[in-house]
């Protein structure tokens, strides 16, 4: 949870160690606390509190992991995707299918590009407004928005 002025909002970190705290945050244009965090200075306090949720990830535990996310809501299964083909030790294959509105609105695509060279991840990015053909190495770019059928598909159910 972030606090700045008279507001509080939840926020995933995408990357911290001891010392440091890293969050990937959507600016929208009339966001009441994305707009404070526009404008904040060096020296600025931001109150933190948390973390927050009880998700526990047992090593080895699965054959294969589907994520789904929309949006900024990538930031919380990026960080455990990452943990997760990060770890030598482990035999799960990460399938993560976000869901975007256009090709410049997709974030981390370095990170999800550094990732895809992992044998066990794969990335798949569904974008409801493409213009033009895209190509982003090491991801699928699929046209048009995750609807069930494609739903039902990932997870094998017919
Ligand atoms: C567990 C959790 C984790 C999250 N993690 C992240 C994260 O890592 N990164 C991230 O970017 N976000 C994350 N979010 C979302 C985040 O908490 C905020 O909701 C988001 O940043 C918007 O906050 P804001 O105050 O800037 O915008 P808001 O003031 O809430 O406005 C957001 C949008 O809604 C519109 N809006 C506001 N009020 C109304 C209304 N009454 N009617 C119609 N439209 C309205 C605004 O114009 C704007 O476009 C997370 C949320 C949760 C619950």
């Amino acid at each position: 949870m972030l606090h700045l002025h008279d507001i509080t909002k939840p926020f995933t970190p995408i990357f911290f160690t001891d010392d440091c705290i890293e969050f990937l945050i959507r600016l929208y244009p009339n966001g009441k606390f994305s707009q404070y965090l526009k404008n904040i200075k060096i020296g600025d306090i931001i109150h933190v509190r948390g973390p927050y949720g009880n998700f526990k990830y047992e090593s080895n535990s699965f054959q294969t992991i589907i994520m789904f996310s929309m949006g900024s809501g990538i930031t919380a299964v990026y960080h455990i995707a990452k943990s997760i083909v990060e770890n030598e030790l482990e035999e799960t294959k990460i399938h993560l299918i976000g869901g975007f509105k256009n090709i410049l609105q997709i974030p981390l695509k370095k990170e999800l590009q550094t990732l895809s060279d992992y044998w066990n991840f794969k990335c798949t990015l569904h974008i409801s407004q493409m213009q033009n053909v895209c190509n982003i190495h090491g991801i699928n770019i699929k046209s048009g928005r995750l609807d069930k059928n494609q739903f039902l598909k990932y997870l094998k159910i017919k």
